[in-house]
């Protein structure tokens, strides 16, 4: 398994006392496969997918990352894990807007010590930025600006790729290709995808999907 929630459960402290988002979850995924987590606004998606990248604590419960259980690792291991082995891509896209399009795809990857010049130039190309490297963040589109997200996530070969509404800003065929990649990129380095998404359409095209409700996985 690349990543397993057992049990895990997670509230929020609000003004309103404690929100109960995740009960008692379990969420299991192996290597090369990808998995669609649907569920109506506010349901806990992305805290889900914020546990399962290491990002935050569940209150209770266990989640391995790669075979490590991250509660026995300290902010600096978590950190050192994120970089090794997972690739995010949030619906901010988090561009850094004083570098270019060149420099923003090869960020994480460098970072990682995984720049690879030929892979990127093969993203650069079936993400459509060729004409785009030498642009700045602000100068491009959202759906322009979520595609060089995508591009940077996949540079860096994550083995564990999670995305929130990756193709959210992009017309249905342009969508349809960067998940198609996205996919590709999975089978392809043994990795795996679990993806946040409204669309019954495109869940329906990842292997397998699971659905939250009232904090559980119906
Ligand atoms: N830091 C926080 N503090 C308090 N409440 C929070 C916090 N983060 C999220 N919540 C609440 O937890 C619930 C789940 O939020 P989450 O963002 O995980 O849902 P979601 O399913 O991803 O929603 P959407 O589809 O709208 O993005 C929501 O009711 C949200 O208001």
């Amino acid at each position: 398994m690349l990543v397993a929630l057992q049990k895990v459960s997670k509230s929020y402290r609000t003004a309103e006392g404690p929100l109960e988002v995740l009960r008692e979850v379990d969420l299991g995924l192996d290597v090369g496969r990808s998995l669609a987590l649907t569920g109506e606004s506010g349901s806990g998606k992305s805290t889900l997918l914020h546990l399962a990248a290491g990002l935050d604590h569940p209150d209770s419960g266990r989640i391995e990352i790669a075979g490590q259980d991250i509660s026995q690792l300290n902010d600096v291991g978590r950190a050192a894990l994120r970089r090794g082995v997972v690739g995010l891509v949030f619906q901010q896209f988090n561009l850094i807007p004083s570098l270019d399009v060149a420099a923003n795809l090869s960020f994480h990857a460098r970072l990682a010590g995984r720049y690879n010049s030929t892979w990127q130039s093969e993203l650069v190309e079936k993400l459509g930025l060729e004409a785009l490297l030498k642009r700045y963040p602000e100068q491009l589109s959202v759906g322009q600006q979520q595609r060089v997200a995508i591009g940077r996530t996949l540079a860096a070969r994550p083995k564990l790729v999670l995305a929130d509404e990756p193709t959210g800003n992009l017309d249905e065929a342009t969508g349809d290709a960067v998940l198609a990649l996205m996919l590709e990129l999975v089978v392809q380095t043994g990795a795996a995808l679990l993806m946040v998404t409204h669309s019954t359409r495109l869940a329906e095209r990842l292997d397998a999907r699971v659905h939250l409700q009232a904090g559980r996985i119906a």
